[in-house]
């Protein structure tokens, strides 16, 4: 995350580009998170007042354009904590993450208006845009990983949101399998139970520790490192094709997991390459670079 001038002070306009995030990677639960190299990017300018909307292409049919827009409510969020509080705004918003989909659009666009706000009151981020921004989702991991960049570990304390964020192994190339319908995360946390066997959080919190080191030091790991009990599972009424792809994915010695809430699977490969012969009939495949920066501020 940087606010490239940060030392420049207040400035009328800000170009934000933001990643999106695969979040969970299976066995760390609203834990972890990787940010992906597919980008949000937002113009956000002080005008004298009201609220001018541009939205160009993911959610450009269904956006709202007025201050419910969340780039303008996190901006506002972010702006009443710093104490930056700009008459009007205009946004033009060139929007490359696909909505509902388990790739943290929401949380980027959170993270958007939250740069946004420091960066348009000359401000470098810091630790309360993660709070800021986690506070619209309820979860971190997403926010996190589009805030930093990299693999983030996020974790709640009574109810402030932290996060570290360490560096993927280069060997690691994500495919991720994007299908055409969505899913609202809202509606798939709904799914998951209020309790789990002790088992199942034991094995849980193995292979999260796990997973850690197989992204950062040791990929080869990954299989075993991606193991999930805790989600997945109870959530395939919302995407049972999205399920059923990773279980054949795994069995053929890939590390698939769905990604975030779904229905995206994210395949962590080292090559880049699926198996042939599995039907992938309804997905498309995209090789996504990891992005090891996290949102990125200029001023205009
Ligand atoms: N760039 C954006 N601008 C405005 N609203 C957005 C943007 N991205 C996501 N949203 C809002 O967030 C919703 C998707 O959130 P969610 O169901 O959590 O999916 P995701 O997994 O993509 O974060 C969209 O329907 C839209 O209301
Ligand atoms: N840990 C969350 C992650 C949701 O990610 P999204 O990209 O689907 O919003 C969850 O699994 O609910």
């Amino acid at each position: 995350m940087t606010a490239e001038d940060p030392a420049a002070g207040p400035t009328g306009a800000v170009r934000v580009e933001v990643p999106a995030s695969s979040a969970n990677l299976g066995s760390g639960f609203d834990a972890l998170g990787l940010a992906l190299g597919l980008h949000d990017v937002i113009e956000a300018r002080i005008i004298p007042r009201g609220v001018e909307i541009t939205v160009e292409g993911e959610g450009a049919d269904e956006v709202d354009r007025t201050e419910a827009h969340l780039v303008v409510r996190a901006l506002r969020a972010a702006g009443e904590v710093i104490g930056f509080r700009p008459p009007g705004l205009e946004l033009r918003c060139r929007n490359a993450i696909p909505h509902s989909r388990g790739l943290g659009s929401s949380a980027a666009a959170v993270v958007a208006g939250v740069a946004a706000a420091y960066g348009l009151a000359g401000m470098e981020l810091d630790e309360q845009a993660l709070q800021v921004a986690a506070e619209f989702e309820g979860h971190a991991d997403n926010a996190a990983a589009s805030l930093l960049g990299g693999l983030v570990l996020a974790w709640t304390e009574g109810d402030r949101y932290h996060a570290v964020r360490l560096e993927p192994h280069p060997a690691i190339r994500p495919v991720l399998l994007i299908p055409g319908e969505s899913s609202k995360t809202s509606v798939t946390r709904q799914l998951l139970p209020d309790r789990v066997p002790h088992a199942d959080a034991a094995f849980a919190a193995g292979r999260a520790a796990l997973a850690v080191q197989a992204v950062t030091a040791d990929p080869r790991l990954l299989l075993p490192a991606t193991a999930d009990r805790l989600h997945q599972d109870y959530r395939e009424a919302a995407w049972p094709a999205s399920l059923r792809v990773v279980k054949i994915l795994r069995e053929h010695g890939l590390a698939a997991t769905v990604s975030g809430a779904g229905p995206t699977v994210m395949v962590l490969t080292q090559d880049g390459k699926l198996p042939d012969g599995v039907d992938l009939t309804g997905f498309d495949p995209r090789e996504l670079a990891v992005d090891r920066l996290g949102v990125q501020v200029r001023a205009l």
